[in-house]
Parts: structure tokens; sequence; C-alpha cells
């Protein structure tokens, strides 16, 4: 298989004429119609696969099991017994896992046979060794006992051929006992989707460095490398960046010449300092999306030598919301995984809330007791609240007045990929 994957399109992100706020649903369906895998793929070991998308369907190289066997340690023989005492000759020799008994059993015969050894011709049944008395020379024991009693069928988990895993599989540890059970020793995965990371803003400051007044210090970037690194991605730090337009652009160049994907946080509003959305507008290649949503209203999409860009909103609440909503879908389906729908939960609401109709909600949630508490403030400078949640809650873009005990929707973080 062959992956070069075709470049996205430059009006990737354009959006409806004349729509004013998008639907959270609908620009979803809009990212989702219009952006596929851009990853190339290459073959790795199975130790190298854990987290990896598989790039094509795995097929079975042999079944498992690859022999019938038994599942018990015991005697083995031909055909069921019935109800009654039975008395059988053994033969000389046994049966072990990995050390098979060449001969034939005899009918009426039996053999001493251990776990996971390959039935010998001659045996179909087997009979547990607790089950039995034996003097070494025979084995005495009392039916009913069913033709086939205590064997694994050939091929009875997964048969040669089948196909094991498909194509899009995050692989997971249990993929690899599966793979290796098979006889595959390698697997070809997407190479990983490279994430960009930059921040924005005058006021912007590293952790640890001094900060003077007015000065605030990156949390967005910490935050959405981390992410980035749980989601499976790799991540190409590109700093901070001032509110300057050149600088901007050149971090932009760079990013897209080592990045499938860059993230960038703060400008992505329309004021005056708002240099990711200019910039992009600029280049030709930007929408601004104004989505019916809450926290998270400013995202910035456009494309930037190709590149897709994500102009994330600056307040980091905002920032974390659109990037579990929108750039995790969207980046997963680039990395050839498909696009992940996280799974929520109704369960009852702890709090009392009043919204008016027109946008969709996301509060910091947590789940106690059964129900959804939400943090005290929906601020969306507010970080300690991310710290806080263990997910969200959604709210519908319809009006809604929540009482306690109403249900509601709750996304734990564990849903969005976020640990
Ligand atoms: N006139 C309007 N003003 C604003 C609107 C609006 O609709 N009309 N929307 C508000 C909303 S909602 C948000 S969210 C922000 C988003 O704007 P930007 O993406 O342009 O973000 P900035 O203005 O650059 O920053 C907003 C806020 O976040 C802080 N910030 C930015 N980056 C970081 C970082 N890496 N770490 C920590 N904090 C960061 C920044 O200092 C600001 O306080 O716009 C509202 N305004
Ligand atoms: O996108 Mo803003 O977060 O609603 O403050």
């Amino acid at each position: 298989m062959t992956l070069t994957p075709p470049p996205l399109s430059n009006d990737c992100f354009a959006l409806p004429q004349g729509v004013n706020w998008t639907p959270v649903d609908e620009a979803l369906a809009l990212l989702r119609g219009r952006l596929w895998p851009v990853t190339g793929a290459e073959a790795v070991s199975l130790s190298e696969a854990p987290g990896r998308v598989l790039a094509e369907d795995a097929i079975a190289l042999r079944s498992n099991p690859p022999q019938p066997n038994t599942a018990v340690d015991g005697y083995g023989f031909a055909g069921g017994r019935s109800e009654g005492a039975h008395v059988m000759p053994l033969v000389a020799g046994r049966a072990a896992a990995g050390v098979p008994f060449n001969g034939a059993v005899p009918p009426g015969q039996a053999i001493r046979i251990l776990t996971g050894a390959a039935l010998p011709e001659g045996v179909d049944t087997v009979i547990l060794e607790e089950d039995v008395r034996t003097d070494g020379v025979s084995v005495a024991f009392y039916g009913p006992l069913k033709s086939g009693a205590n064997t694994r069928k050939a091929g009875e988990d997964v048969a040669a051929g089948d196909v094991i895993l498909p194509a899009g599989r995050v692989l997971t540890p249990a993929d690899l006992a599966l793979a290796s059970a098979t006889g595959l020793a390698e697997l070809l995965v997407r190479k990983p989707l490279r994430v960009a990371v930059i921040s924005t803003g005058d006021e912007l400051v590293e952790p640890g460095a001094a900060a003077g007044l007015g000065q605030v210090y990156d949390a967005n970037r910490p935050m959405l490398l981390a992410l980035i690194q749980q989601f499976g991605f790799q991540t190409v730090d590109m700093g901070r960046i001032k509110d300057d337009r050149a600088a901007l652009g050149e971090a932009l160049d760079q990013a897209a010449a080592q990045a499938d994907v860059i993230l960038t946080s703060g400008g992505a509003s329309a004021g005056d300092e708002d240099h990711v959305s200019a910039l992009l507008r600029e280049a030709g290649a930007m929408q601004e999306w104004r989505i019916a949503l809450k926290p998270g209203r400013p995202l910035a999409l456009g494309m930037w030598q190709g590149t897709p860009v994500f102009g994330l909103p600056g307040n980091p609440v905002a920032a974390l919301v659109c990037t579990l909503v929108f750039a995790r879908p969207a980046m997963g389906l680039m990395a050839g995984a498909g696009w992940a729908e996280p799974q929520g939960f109704e369960v009852p609401a702890a709090f009392a809330k009043r919204k008016k109709p027109g946008r969709r909600e996301y509060l910091r949630a947590r789940m106690r007791a059964g129900r959804a508490e939400v943090f005290k403030s929906e601020g969306s400078g507010r970080i300690s609240g991310l710290s806080w949640a263990e997910g969200l809650v959604e709210l519908p873009d319809g009006a809604a007045e929540i009482a306690p005990g109403d249900p509601v929707r709750f996304i734990p973080f564990a849903s969005f990929g976020m640990g």
C-alpha cells in the first residue's frame, strides 16, 4: 500500500454564505467533510506499535489456536463417554505444549496430556486430571463426558485470513497480543501527526521567568503540548510569539514546514492586536468561525501554505474547549484514526442553571455521588476550574432550564482523549 495523501484544499474551512453564527454540529460536520488523512505510512515492530494508528487492515497469517489443543491437564481419548464408570488403558508417552506426541492413540485408549498441547491423532476429548484415578497404566473415571470436552478447536478464536484489526485502529496492548498470536511481527502504521503549537501575545512570559506588570505566564502552551501528546500526536513546540505580524508570519512559515497541523492560541478574534486572524485573512485562506458556542466563540480556521491552522481563542478555558470539541476530532481524522465522537452520559444535575437559546454551552464539571457538579464560575480565564473539572457538561443549543436532578449530558475528559 502506498500512502501519499492528497493535500487539503485551500477552501477547506469555507463557511456557507450569509450565516452569522454557525451551530456547533454544523461546524463539526463541515470539518468532518473537508478533512482527510494526511500522514504517510511506515512498518513498525510490535514493540513500537502501541498508540499508533493502523494504516491498513491487519490480516491474520495464522489461526488462533493454530491447531486443536487441550484446555486442561488430563487424559485424552476419542469420543464422548456415557454415564457410569469407565476404565481405559494408557498409551506410553505424553503430549505437552510445544512437545507433541507423534504417534496415534488407538480407539479405547487414553494418553496423558497437558494444557496447551496439540491433540494427538485419535484424541478429540480430554478428561480433567482432578476427575480421574490412575495407577500409571490405566485411568478410571465416571461419565458422562461430551465428545470434544475440554478442548479448543483450531481457529475458534481467529481463522487465518480474518481481518483482526481494521485500518484506523489506535493500537492497544491487547491488539499486540492478537497480532503476535496470529503471526504478525510488524504492522503498517501511519506516521504520527505532527502538531505545532504557538502561543501569541505581548503579555505572555515563559514559566519561571520574571513577570512584570501586565504580564501573564503562558498557560496555554504547556496545556496544549501535553494534550497533543495524550492524543498520540507528535508535538512541535514553536514557543511564544509577540503580537507582531512579521514574527508571527515567520513562525507560521516554520511551523508549516515542520508540522501537519498548527494550533495557535490568542489573537483569534477581530481586535487590533488579533494578528492570527489578520494574517490568515491576508493569506486569503482564513475563516473566522463565529461558532454558537460558549466558551470559545472566536475560532480562526485557515490554511497557511497548505497546512491547516486552528486559531484557538486566548482564554485558556476557551482554548481547551475548542481543542477538545473541534481540533481533536479534526486531528484524529488527519492522523488516519477517523472522526472520534466523545462518549457522553446522561446523569442527574447537581446544579441549577437557566440558559438562553442560540448557542451550545460547555460547563466545567465533575461527577460526585452520581450527580454532575459544575464549577462555581463560568469565567473563561478561570484556569483553576479546568483543573478542578473531570469533564464537561454539554448544554444543548436551545433554551434550557436545569433544576437539580434534571438529566444533563456529562462527557468525561477521558472521552475526549484527555487523561
Ligand atoms: N469586543 C470583543 N472582545 C472580545 C470578544 C468579543 O466577541 N468581542 N470575545 C472574547 C472572548 S469570548 C474571547 S475567548 C477572547 C478571545 O480572543 P483572542 O483569541 O483574540 O485572545 P486574546 O485577546 O489574545 O486573549 C484573551 C485572553 O487570554 C489570555 N491569554 C492568551 N494567551 C494566553 C496564554 N497562552 N496563556 C494564558 N493566557 C493567555 C490573554 O492574556 C487574554 O486575557 O476575546 C474576548 N474579547
Ligand atoms: O471564547 Mo470566550 O471563552 O467565550 O471567553
